[in-house]
């Protein structure tokens, strides 16, 4: 949507052009790779936005709301919530912050390729894609560390298995279809998270 005068002859932008300019970077990884661990030291370093699709979702469900009961039961089972769902709390997310935002970073999106297009018709292209990875066996080992504390519905054992397997059917081809774009830097984390984010640092350095 473009700008439109109103009566006054003043320019009146859309919420849609507030973000058409945002300097974009999507965070990729299998559940407990550590996404949301670099993401925080992101906004420490770079005062980037942080949006997680899940903590989007579980602060929903948390509202207590019709829409949060109907997202609980999906994400209990480690399925995927519907796209426009997910996409719209991003974007509205997104516009909330548009004016002081020095850039997002969206963690937990694209799940699946078609999530990424869509992101791309209604936002924008992103600019870099992090891929946080780690071994499965290193995934569950962590997930279920988390799950002592987490409180999450989604971190026990057999959840855990169906998100991997989720994961490795749905989300790896994200990562093929922005690699033909050259914009992924696969980060290996499986280092101490402080290693880890220094790889990181790089890769958003190297961003013009
Ligand atoms: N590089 C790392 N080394 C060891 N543990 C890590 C590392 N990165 C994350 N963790 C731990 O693994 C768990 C999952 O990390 P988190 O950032 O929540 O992952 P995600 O958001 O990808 O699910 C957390 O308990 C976190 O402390
Ligand atoms: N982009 C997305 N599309 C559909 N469902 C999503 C989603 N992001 C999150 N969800 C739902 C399904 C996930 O199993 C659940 C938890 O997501 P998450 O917090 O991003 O997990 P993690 O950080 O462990 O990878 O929320
Ligand atoms: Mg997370």
């Amino acid at each position: 949507m473009g700008c439109s005068a109103s009566c006054s002859g003043r320019i009146v932008h859309s919420d849609d052009d507030k973000i058409k300019d945002a300097k974009i970077i999507f965070v990729v990884g299998g559940p407990g790779s550590g996404k949301g661990t670099q993401c925080e030291k992101v906004v420490a370093k770079y005062g980037y936005t942080h949006l997680s699709s899940g903590d989007l979702l579980r602060a929903e469900v948390a509202s207590g709301s019709e829409r949060g009961k109907t997202l609980q039961a999906i994400m209990q089972k480690g399925e995927l919530v519907p796209l426009d769902t997910v996409l719209d709390m991003i974007k509205d997310a997104m516009i909330a912050k548009a004016d002081v935002s020095k850039g997002f970073l969206i963690d937990g999106y694209p799940r699946e390729v078609k999530q990424g297009e869509e992101f791309e018709k209604k936002i924008g292209a992103p600019c870099l894609l992090l891929y946080i990875d780690a071994k499965g066996e290193t995934m569950v080992k962590r997930l279920m560390k988390r799950g002592e504390t987490s409180g999450r519905a989604d971190d026990n054992e057999e959840t855990i298995k169906k998100r991997l397997d989720l994961y490795y059917k749905a989300t790896e081809p994200v990562i093929a279809f922005y690699s033909s774009r050259g914009i992924v830097k696969k980060i290996d984390s499986e280092l101490p998270v402080d290693e880890v984010f220094g790889h990181v640092a790089k890769a958003i350095d190297g961003l013009k």
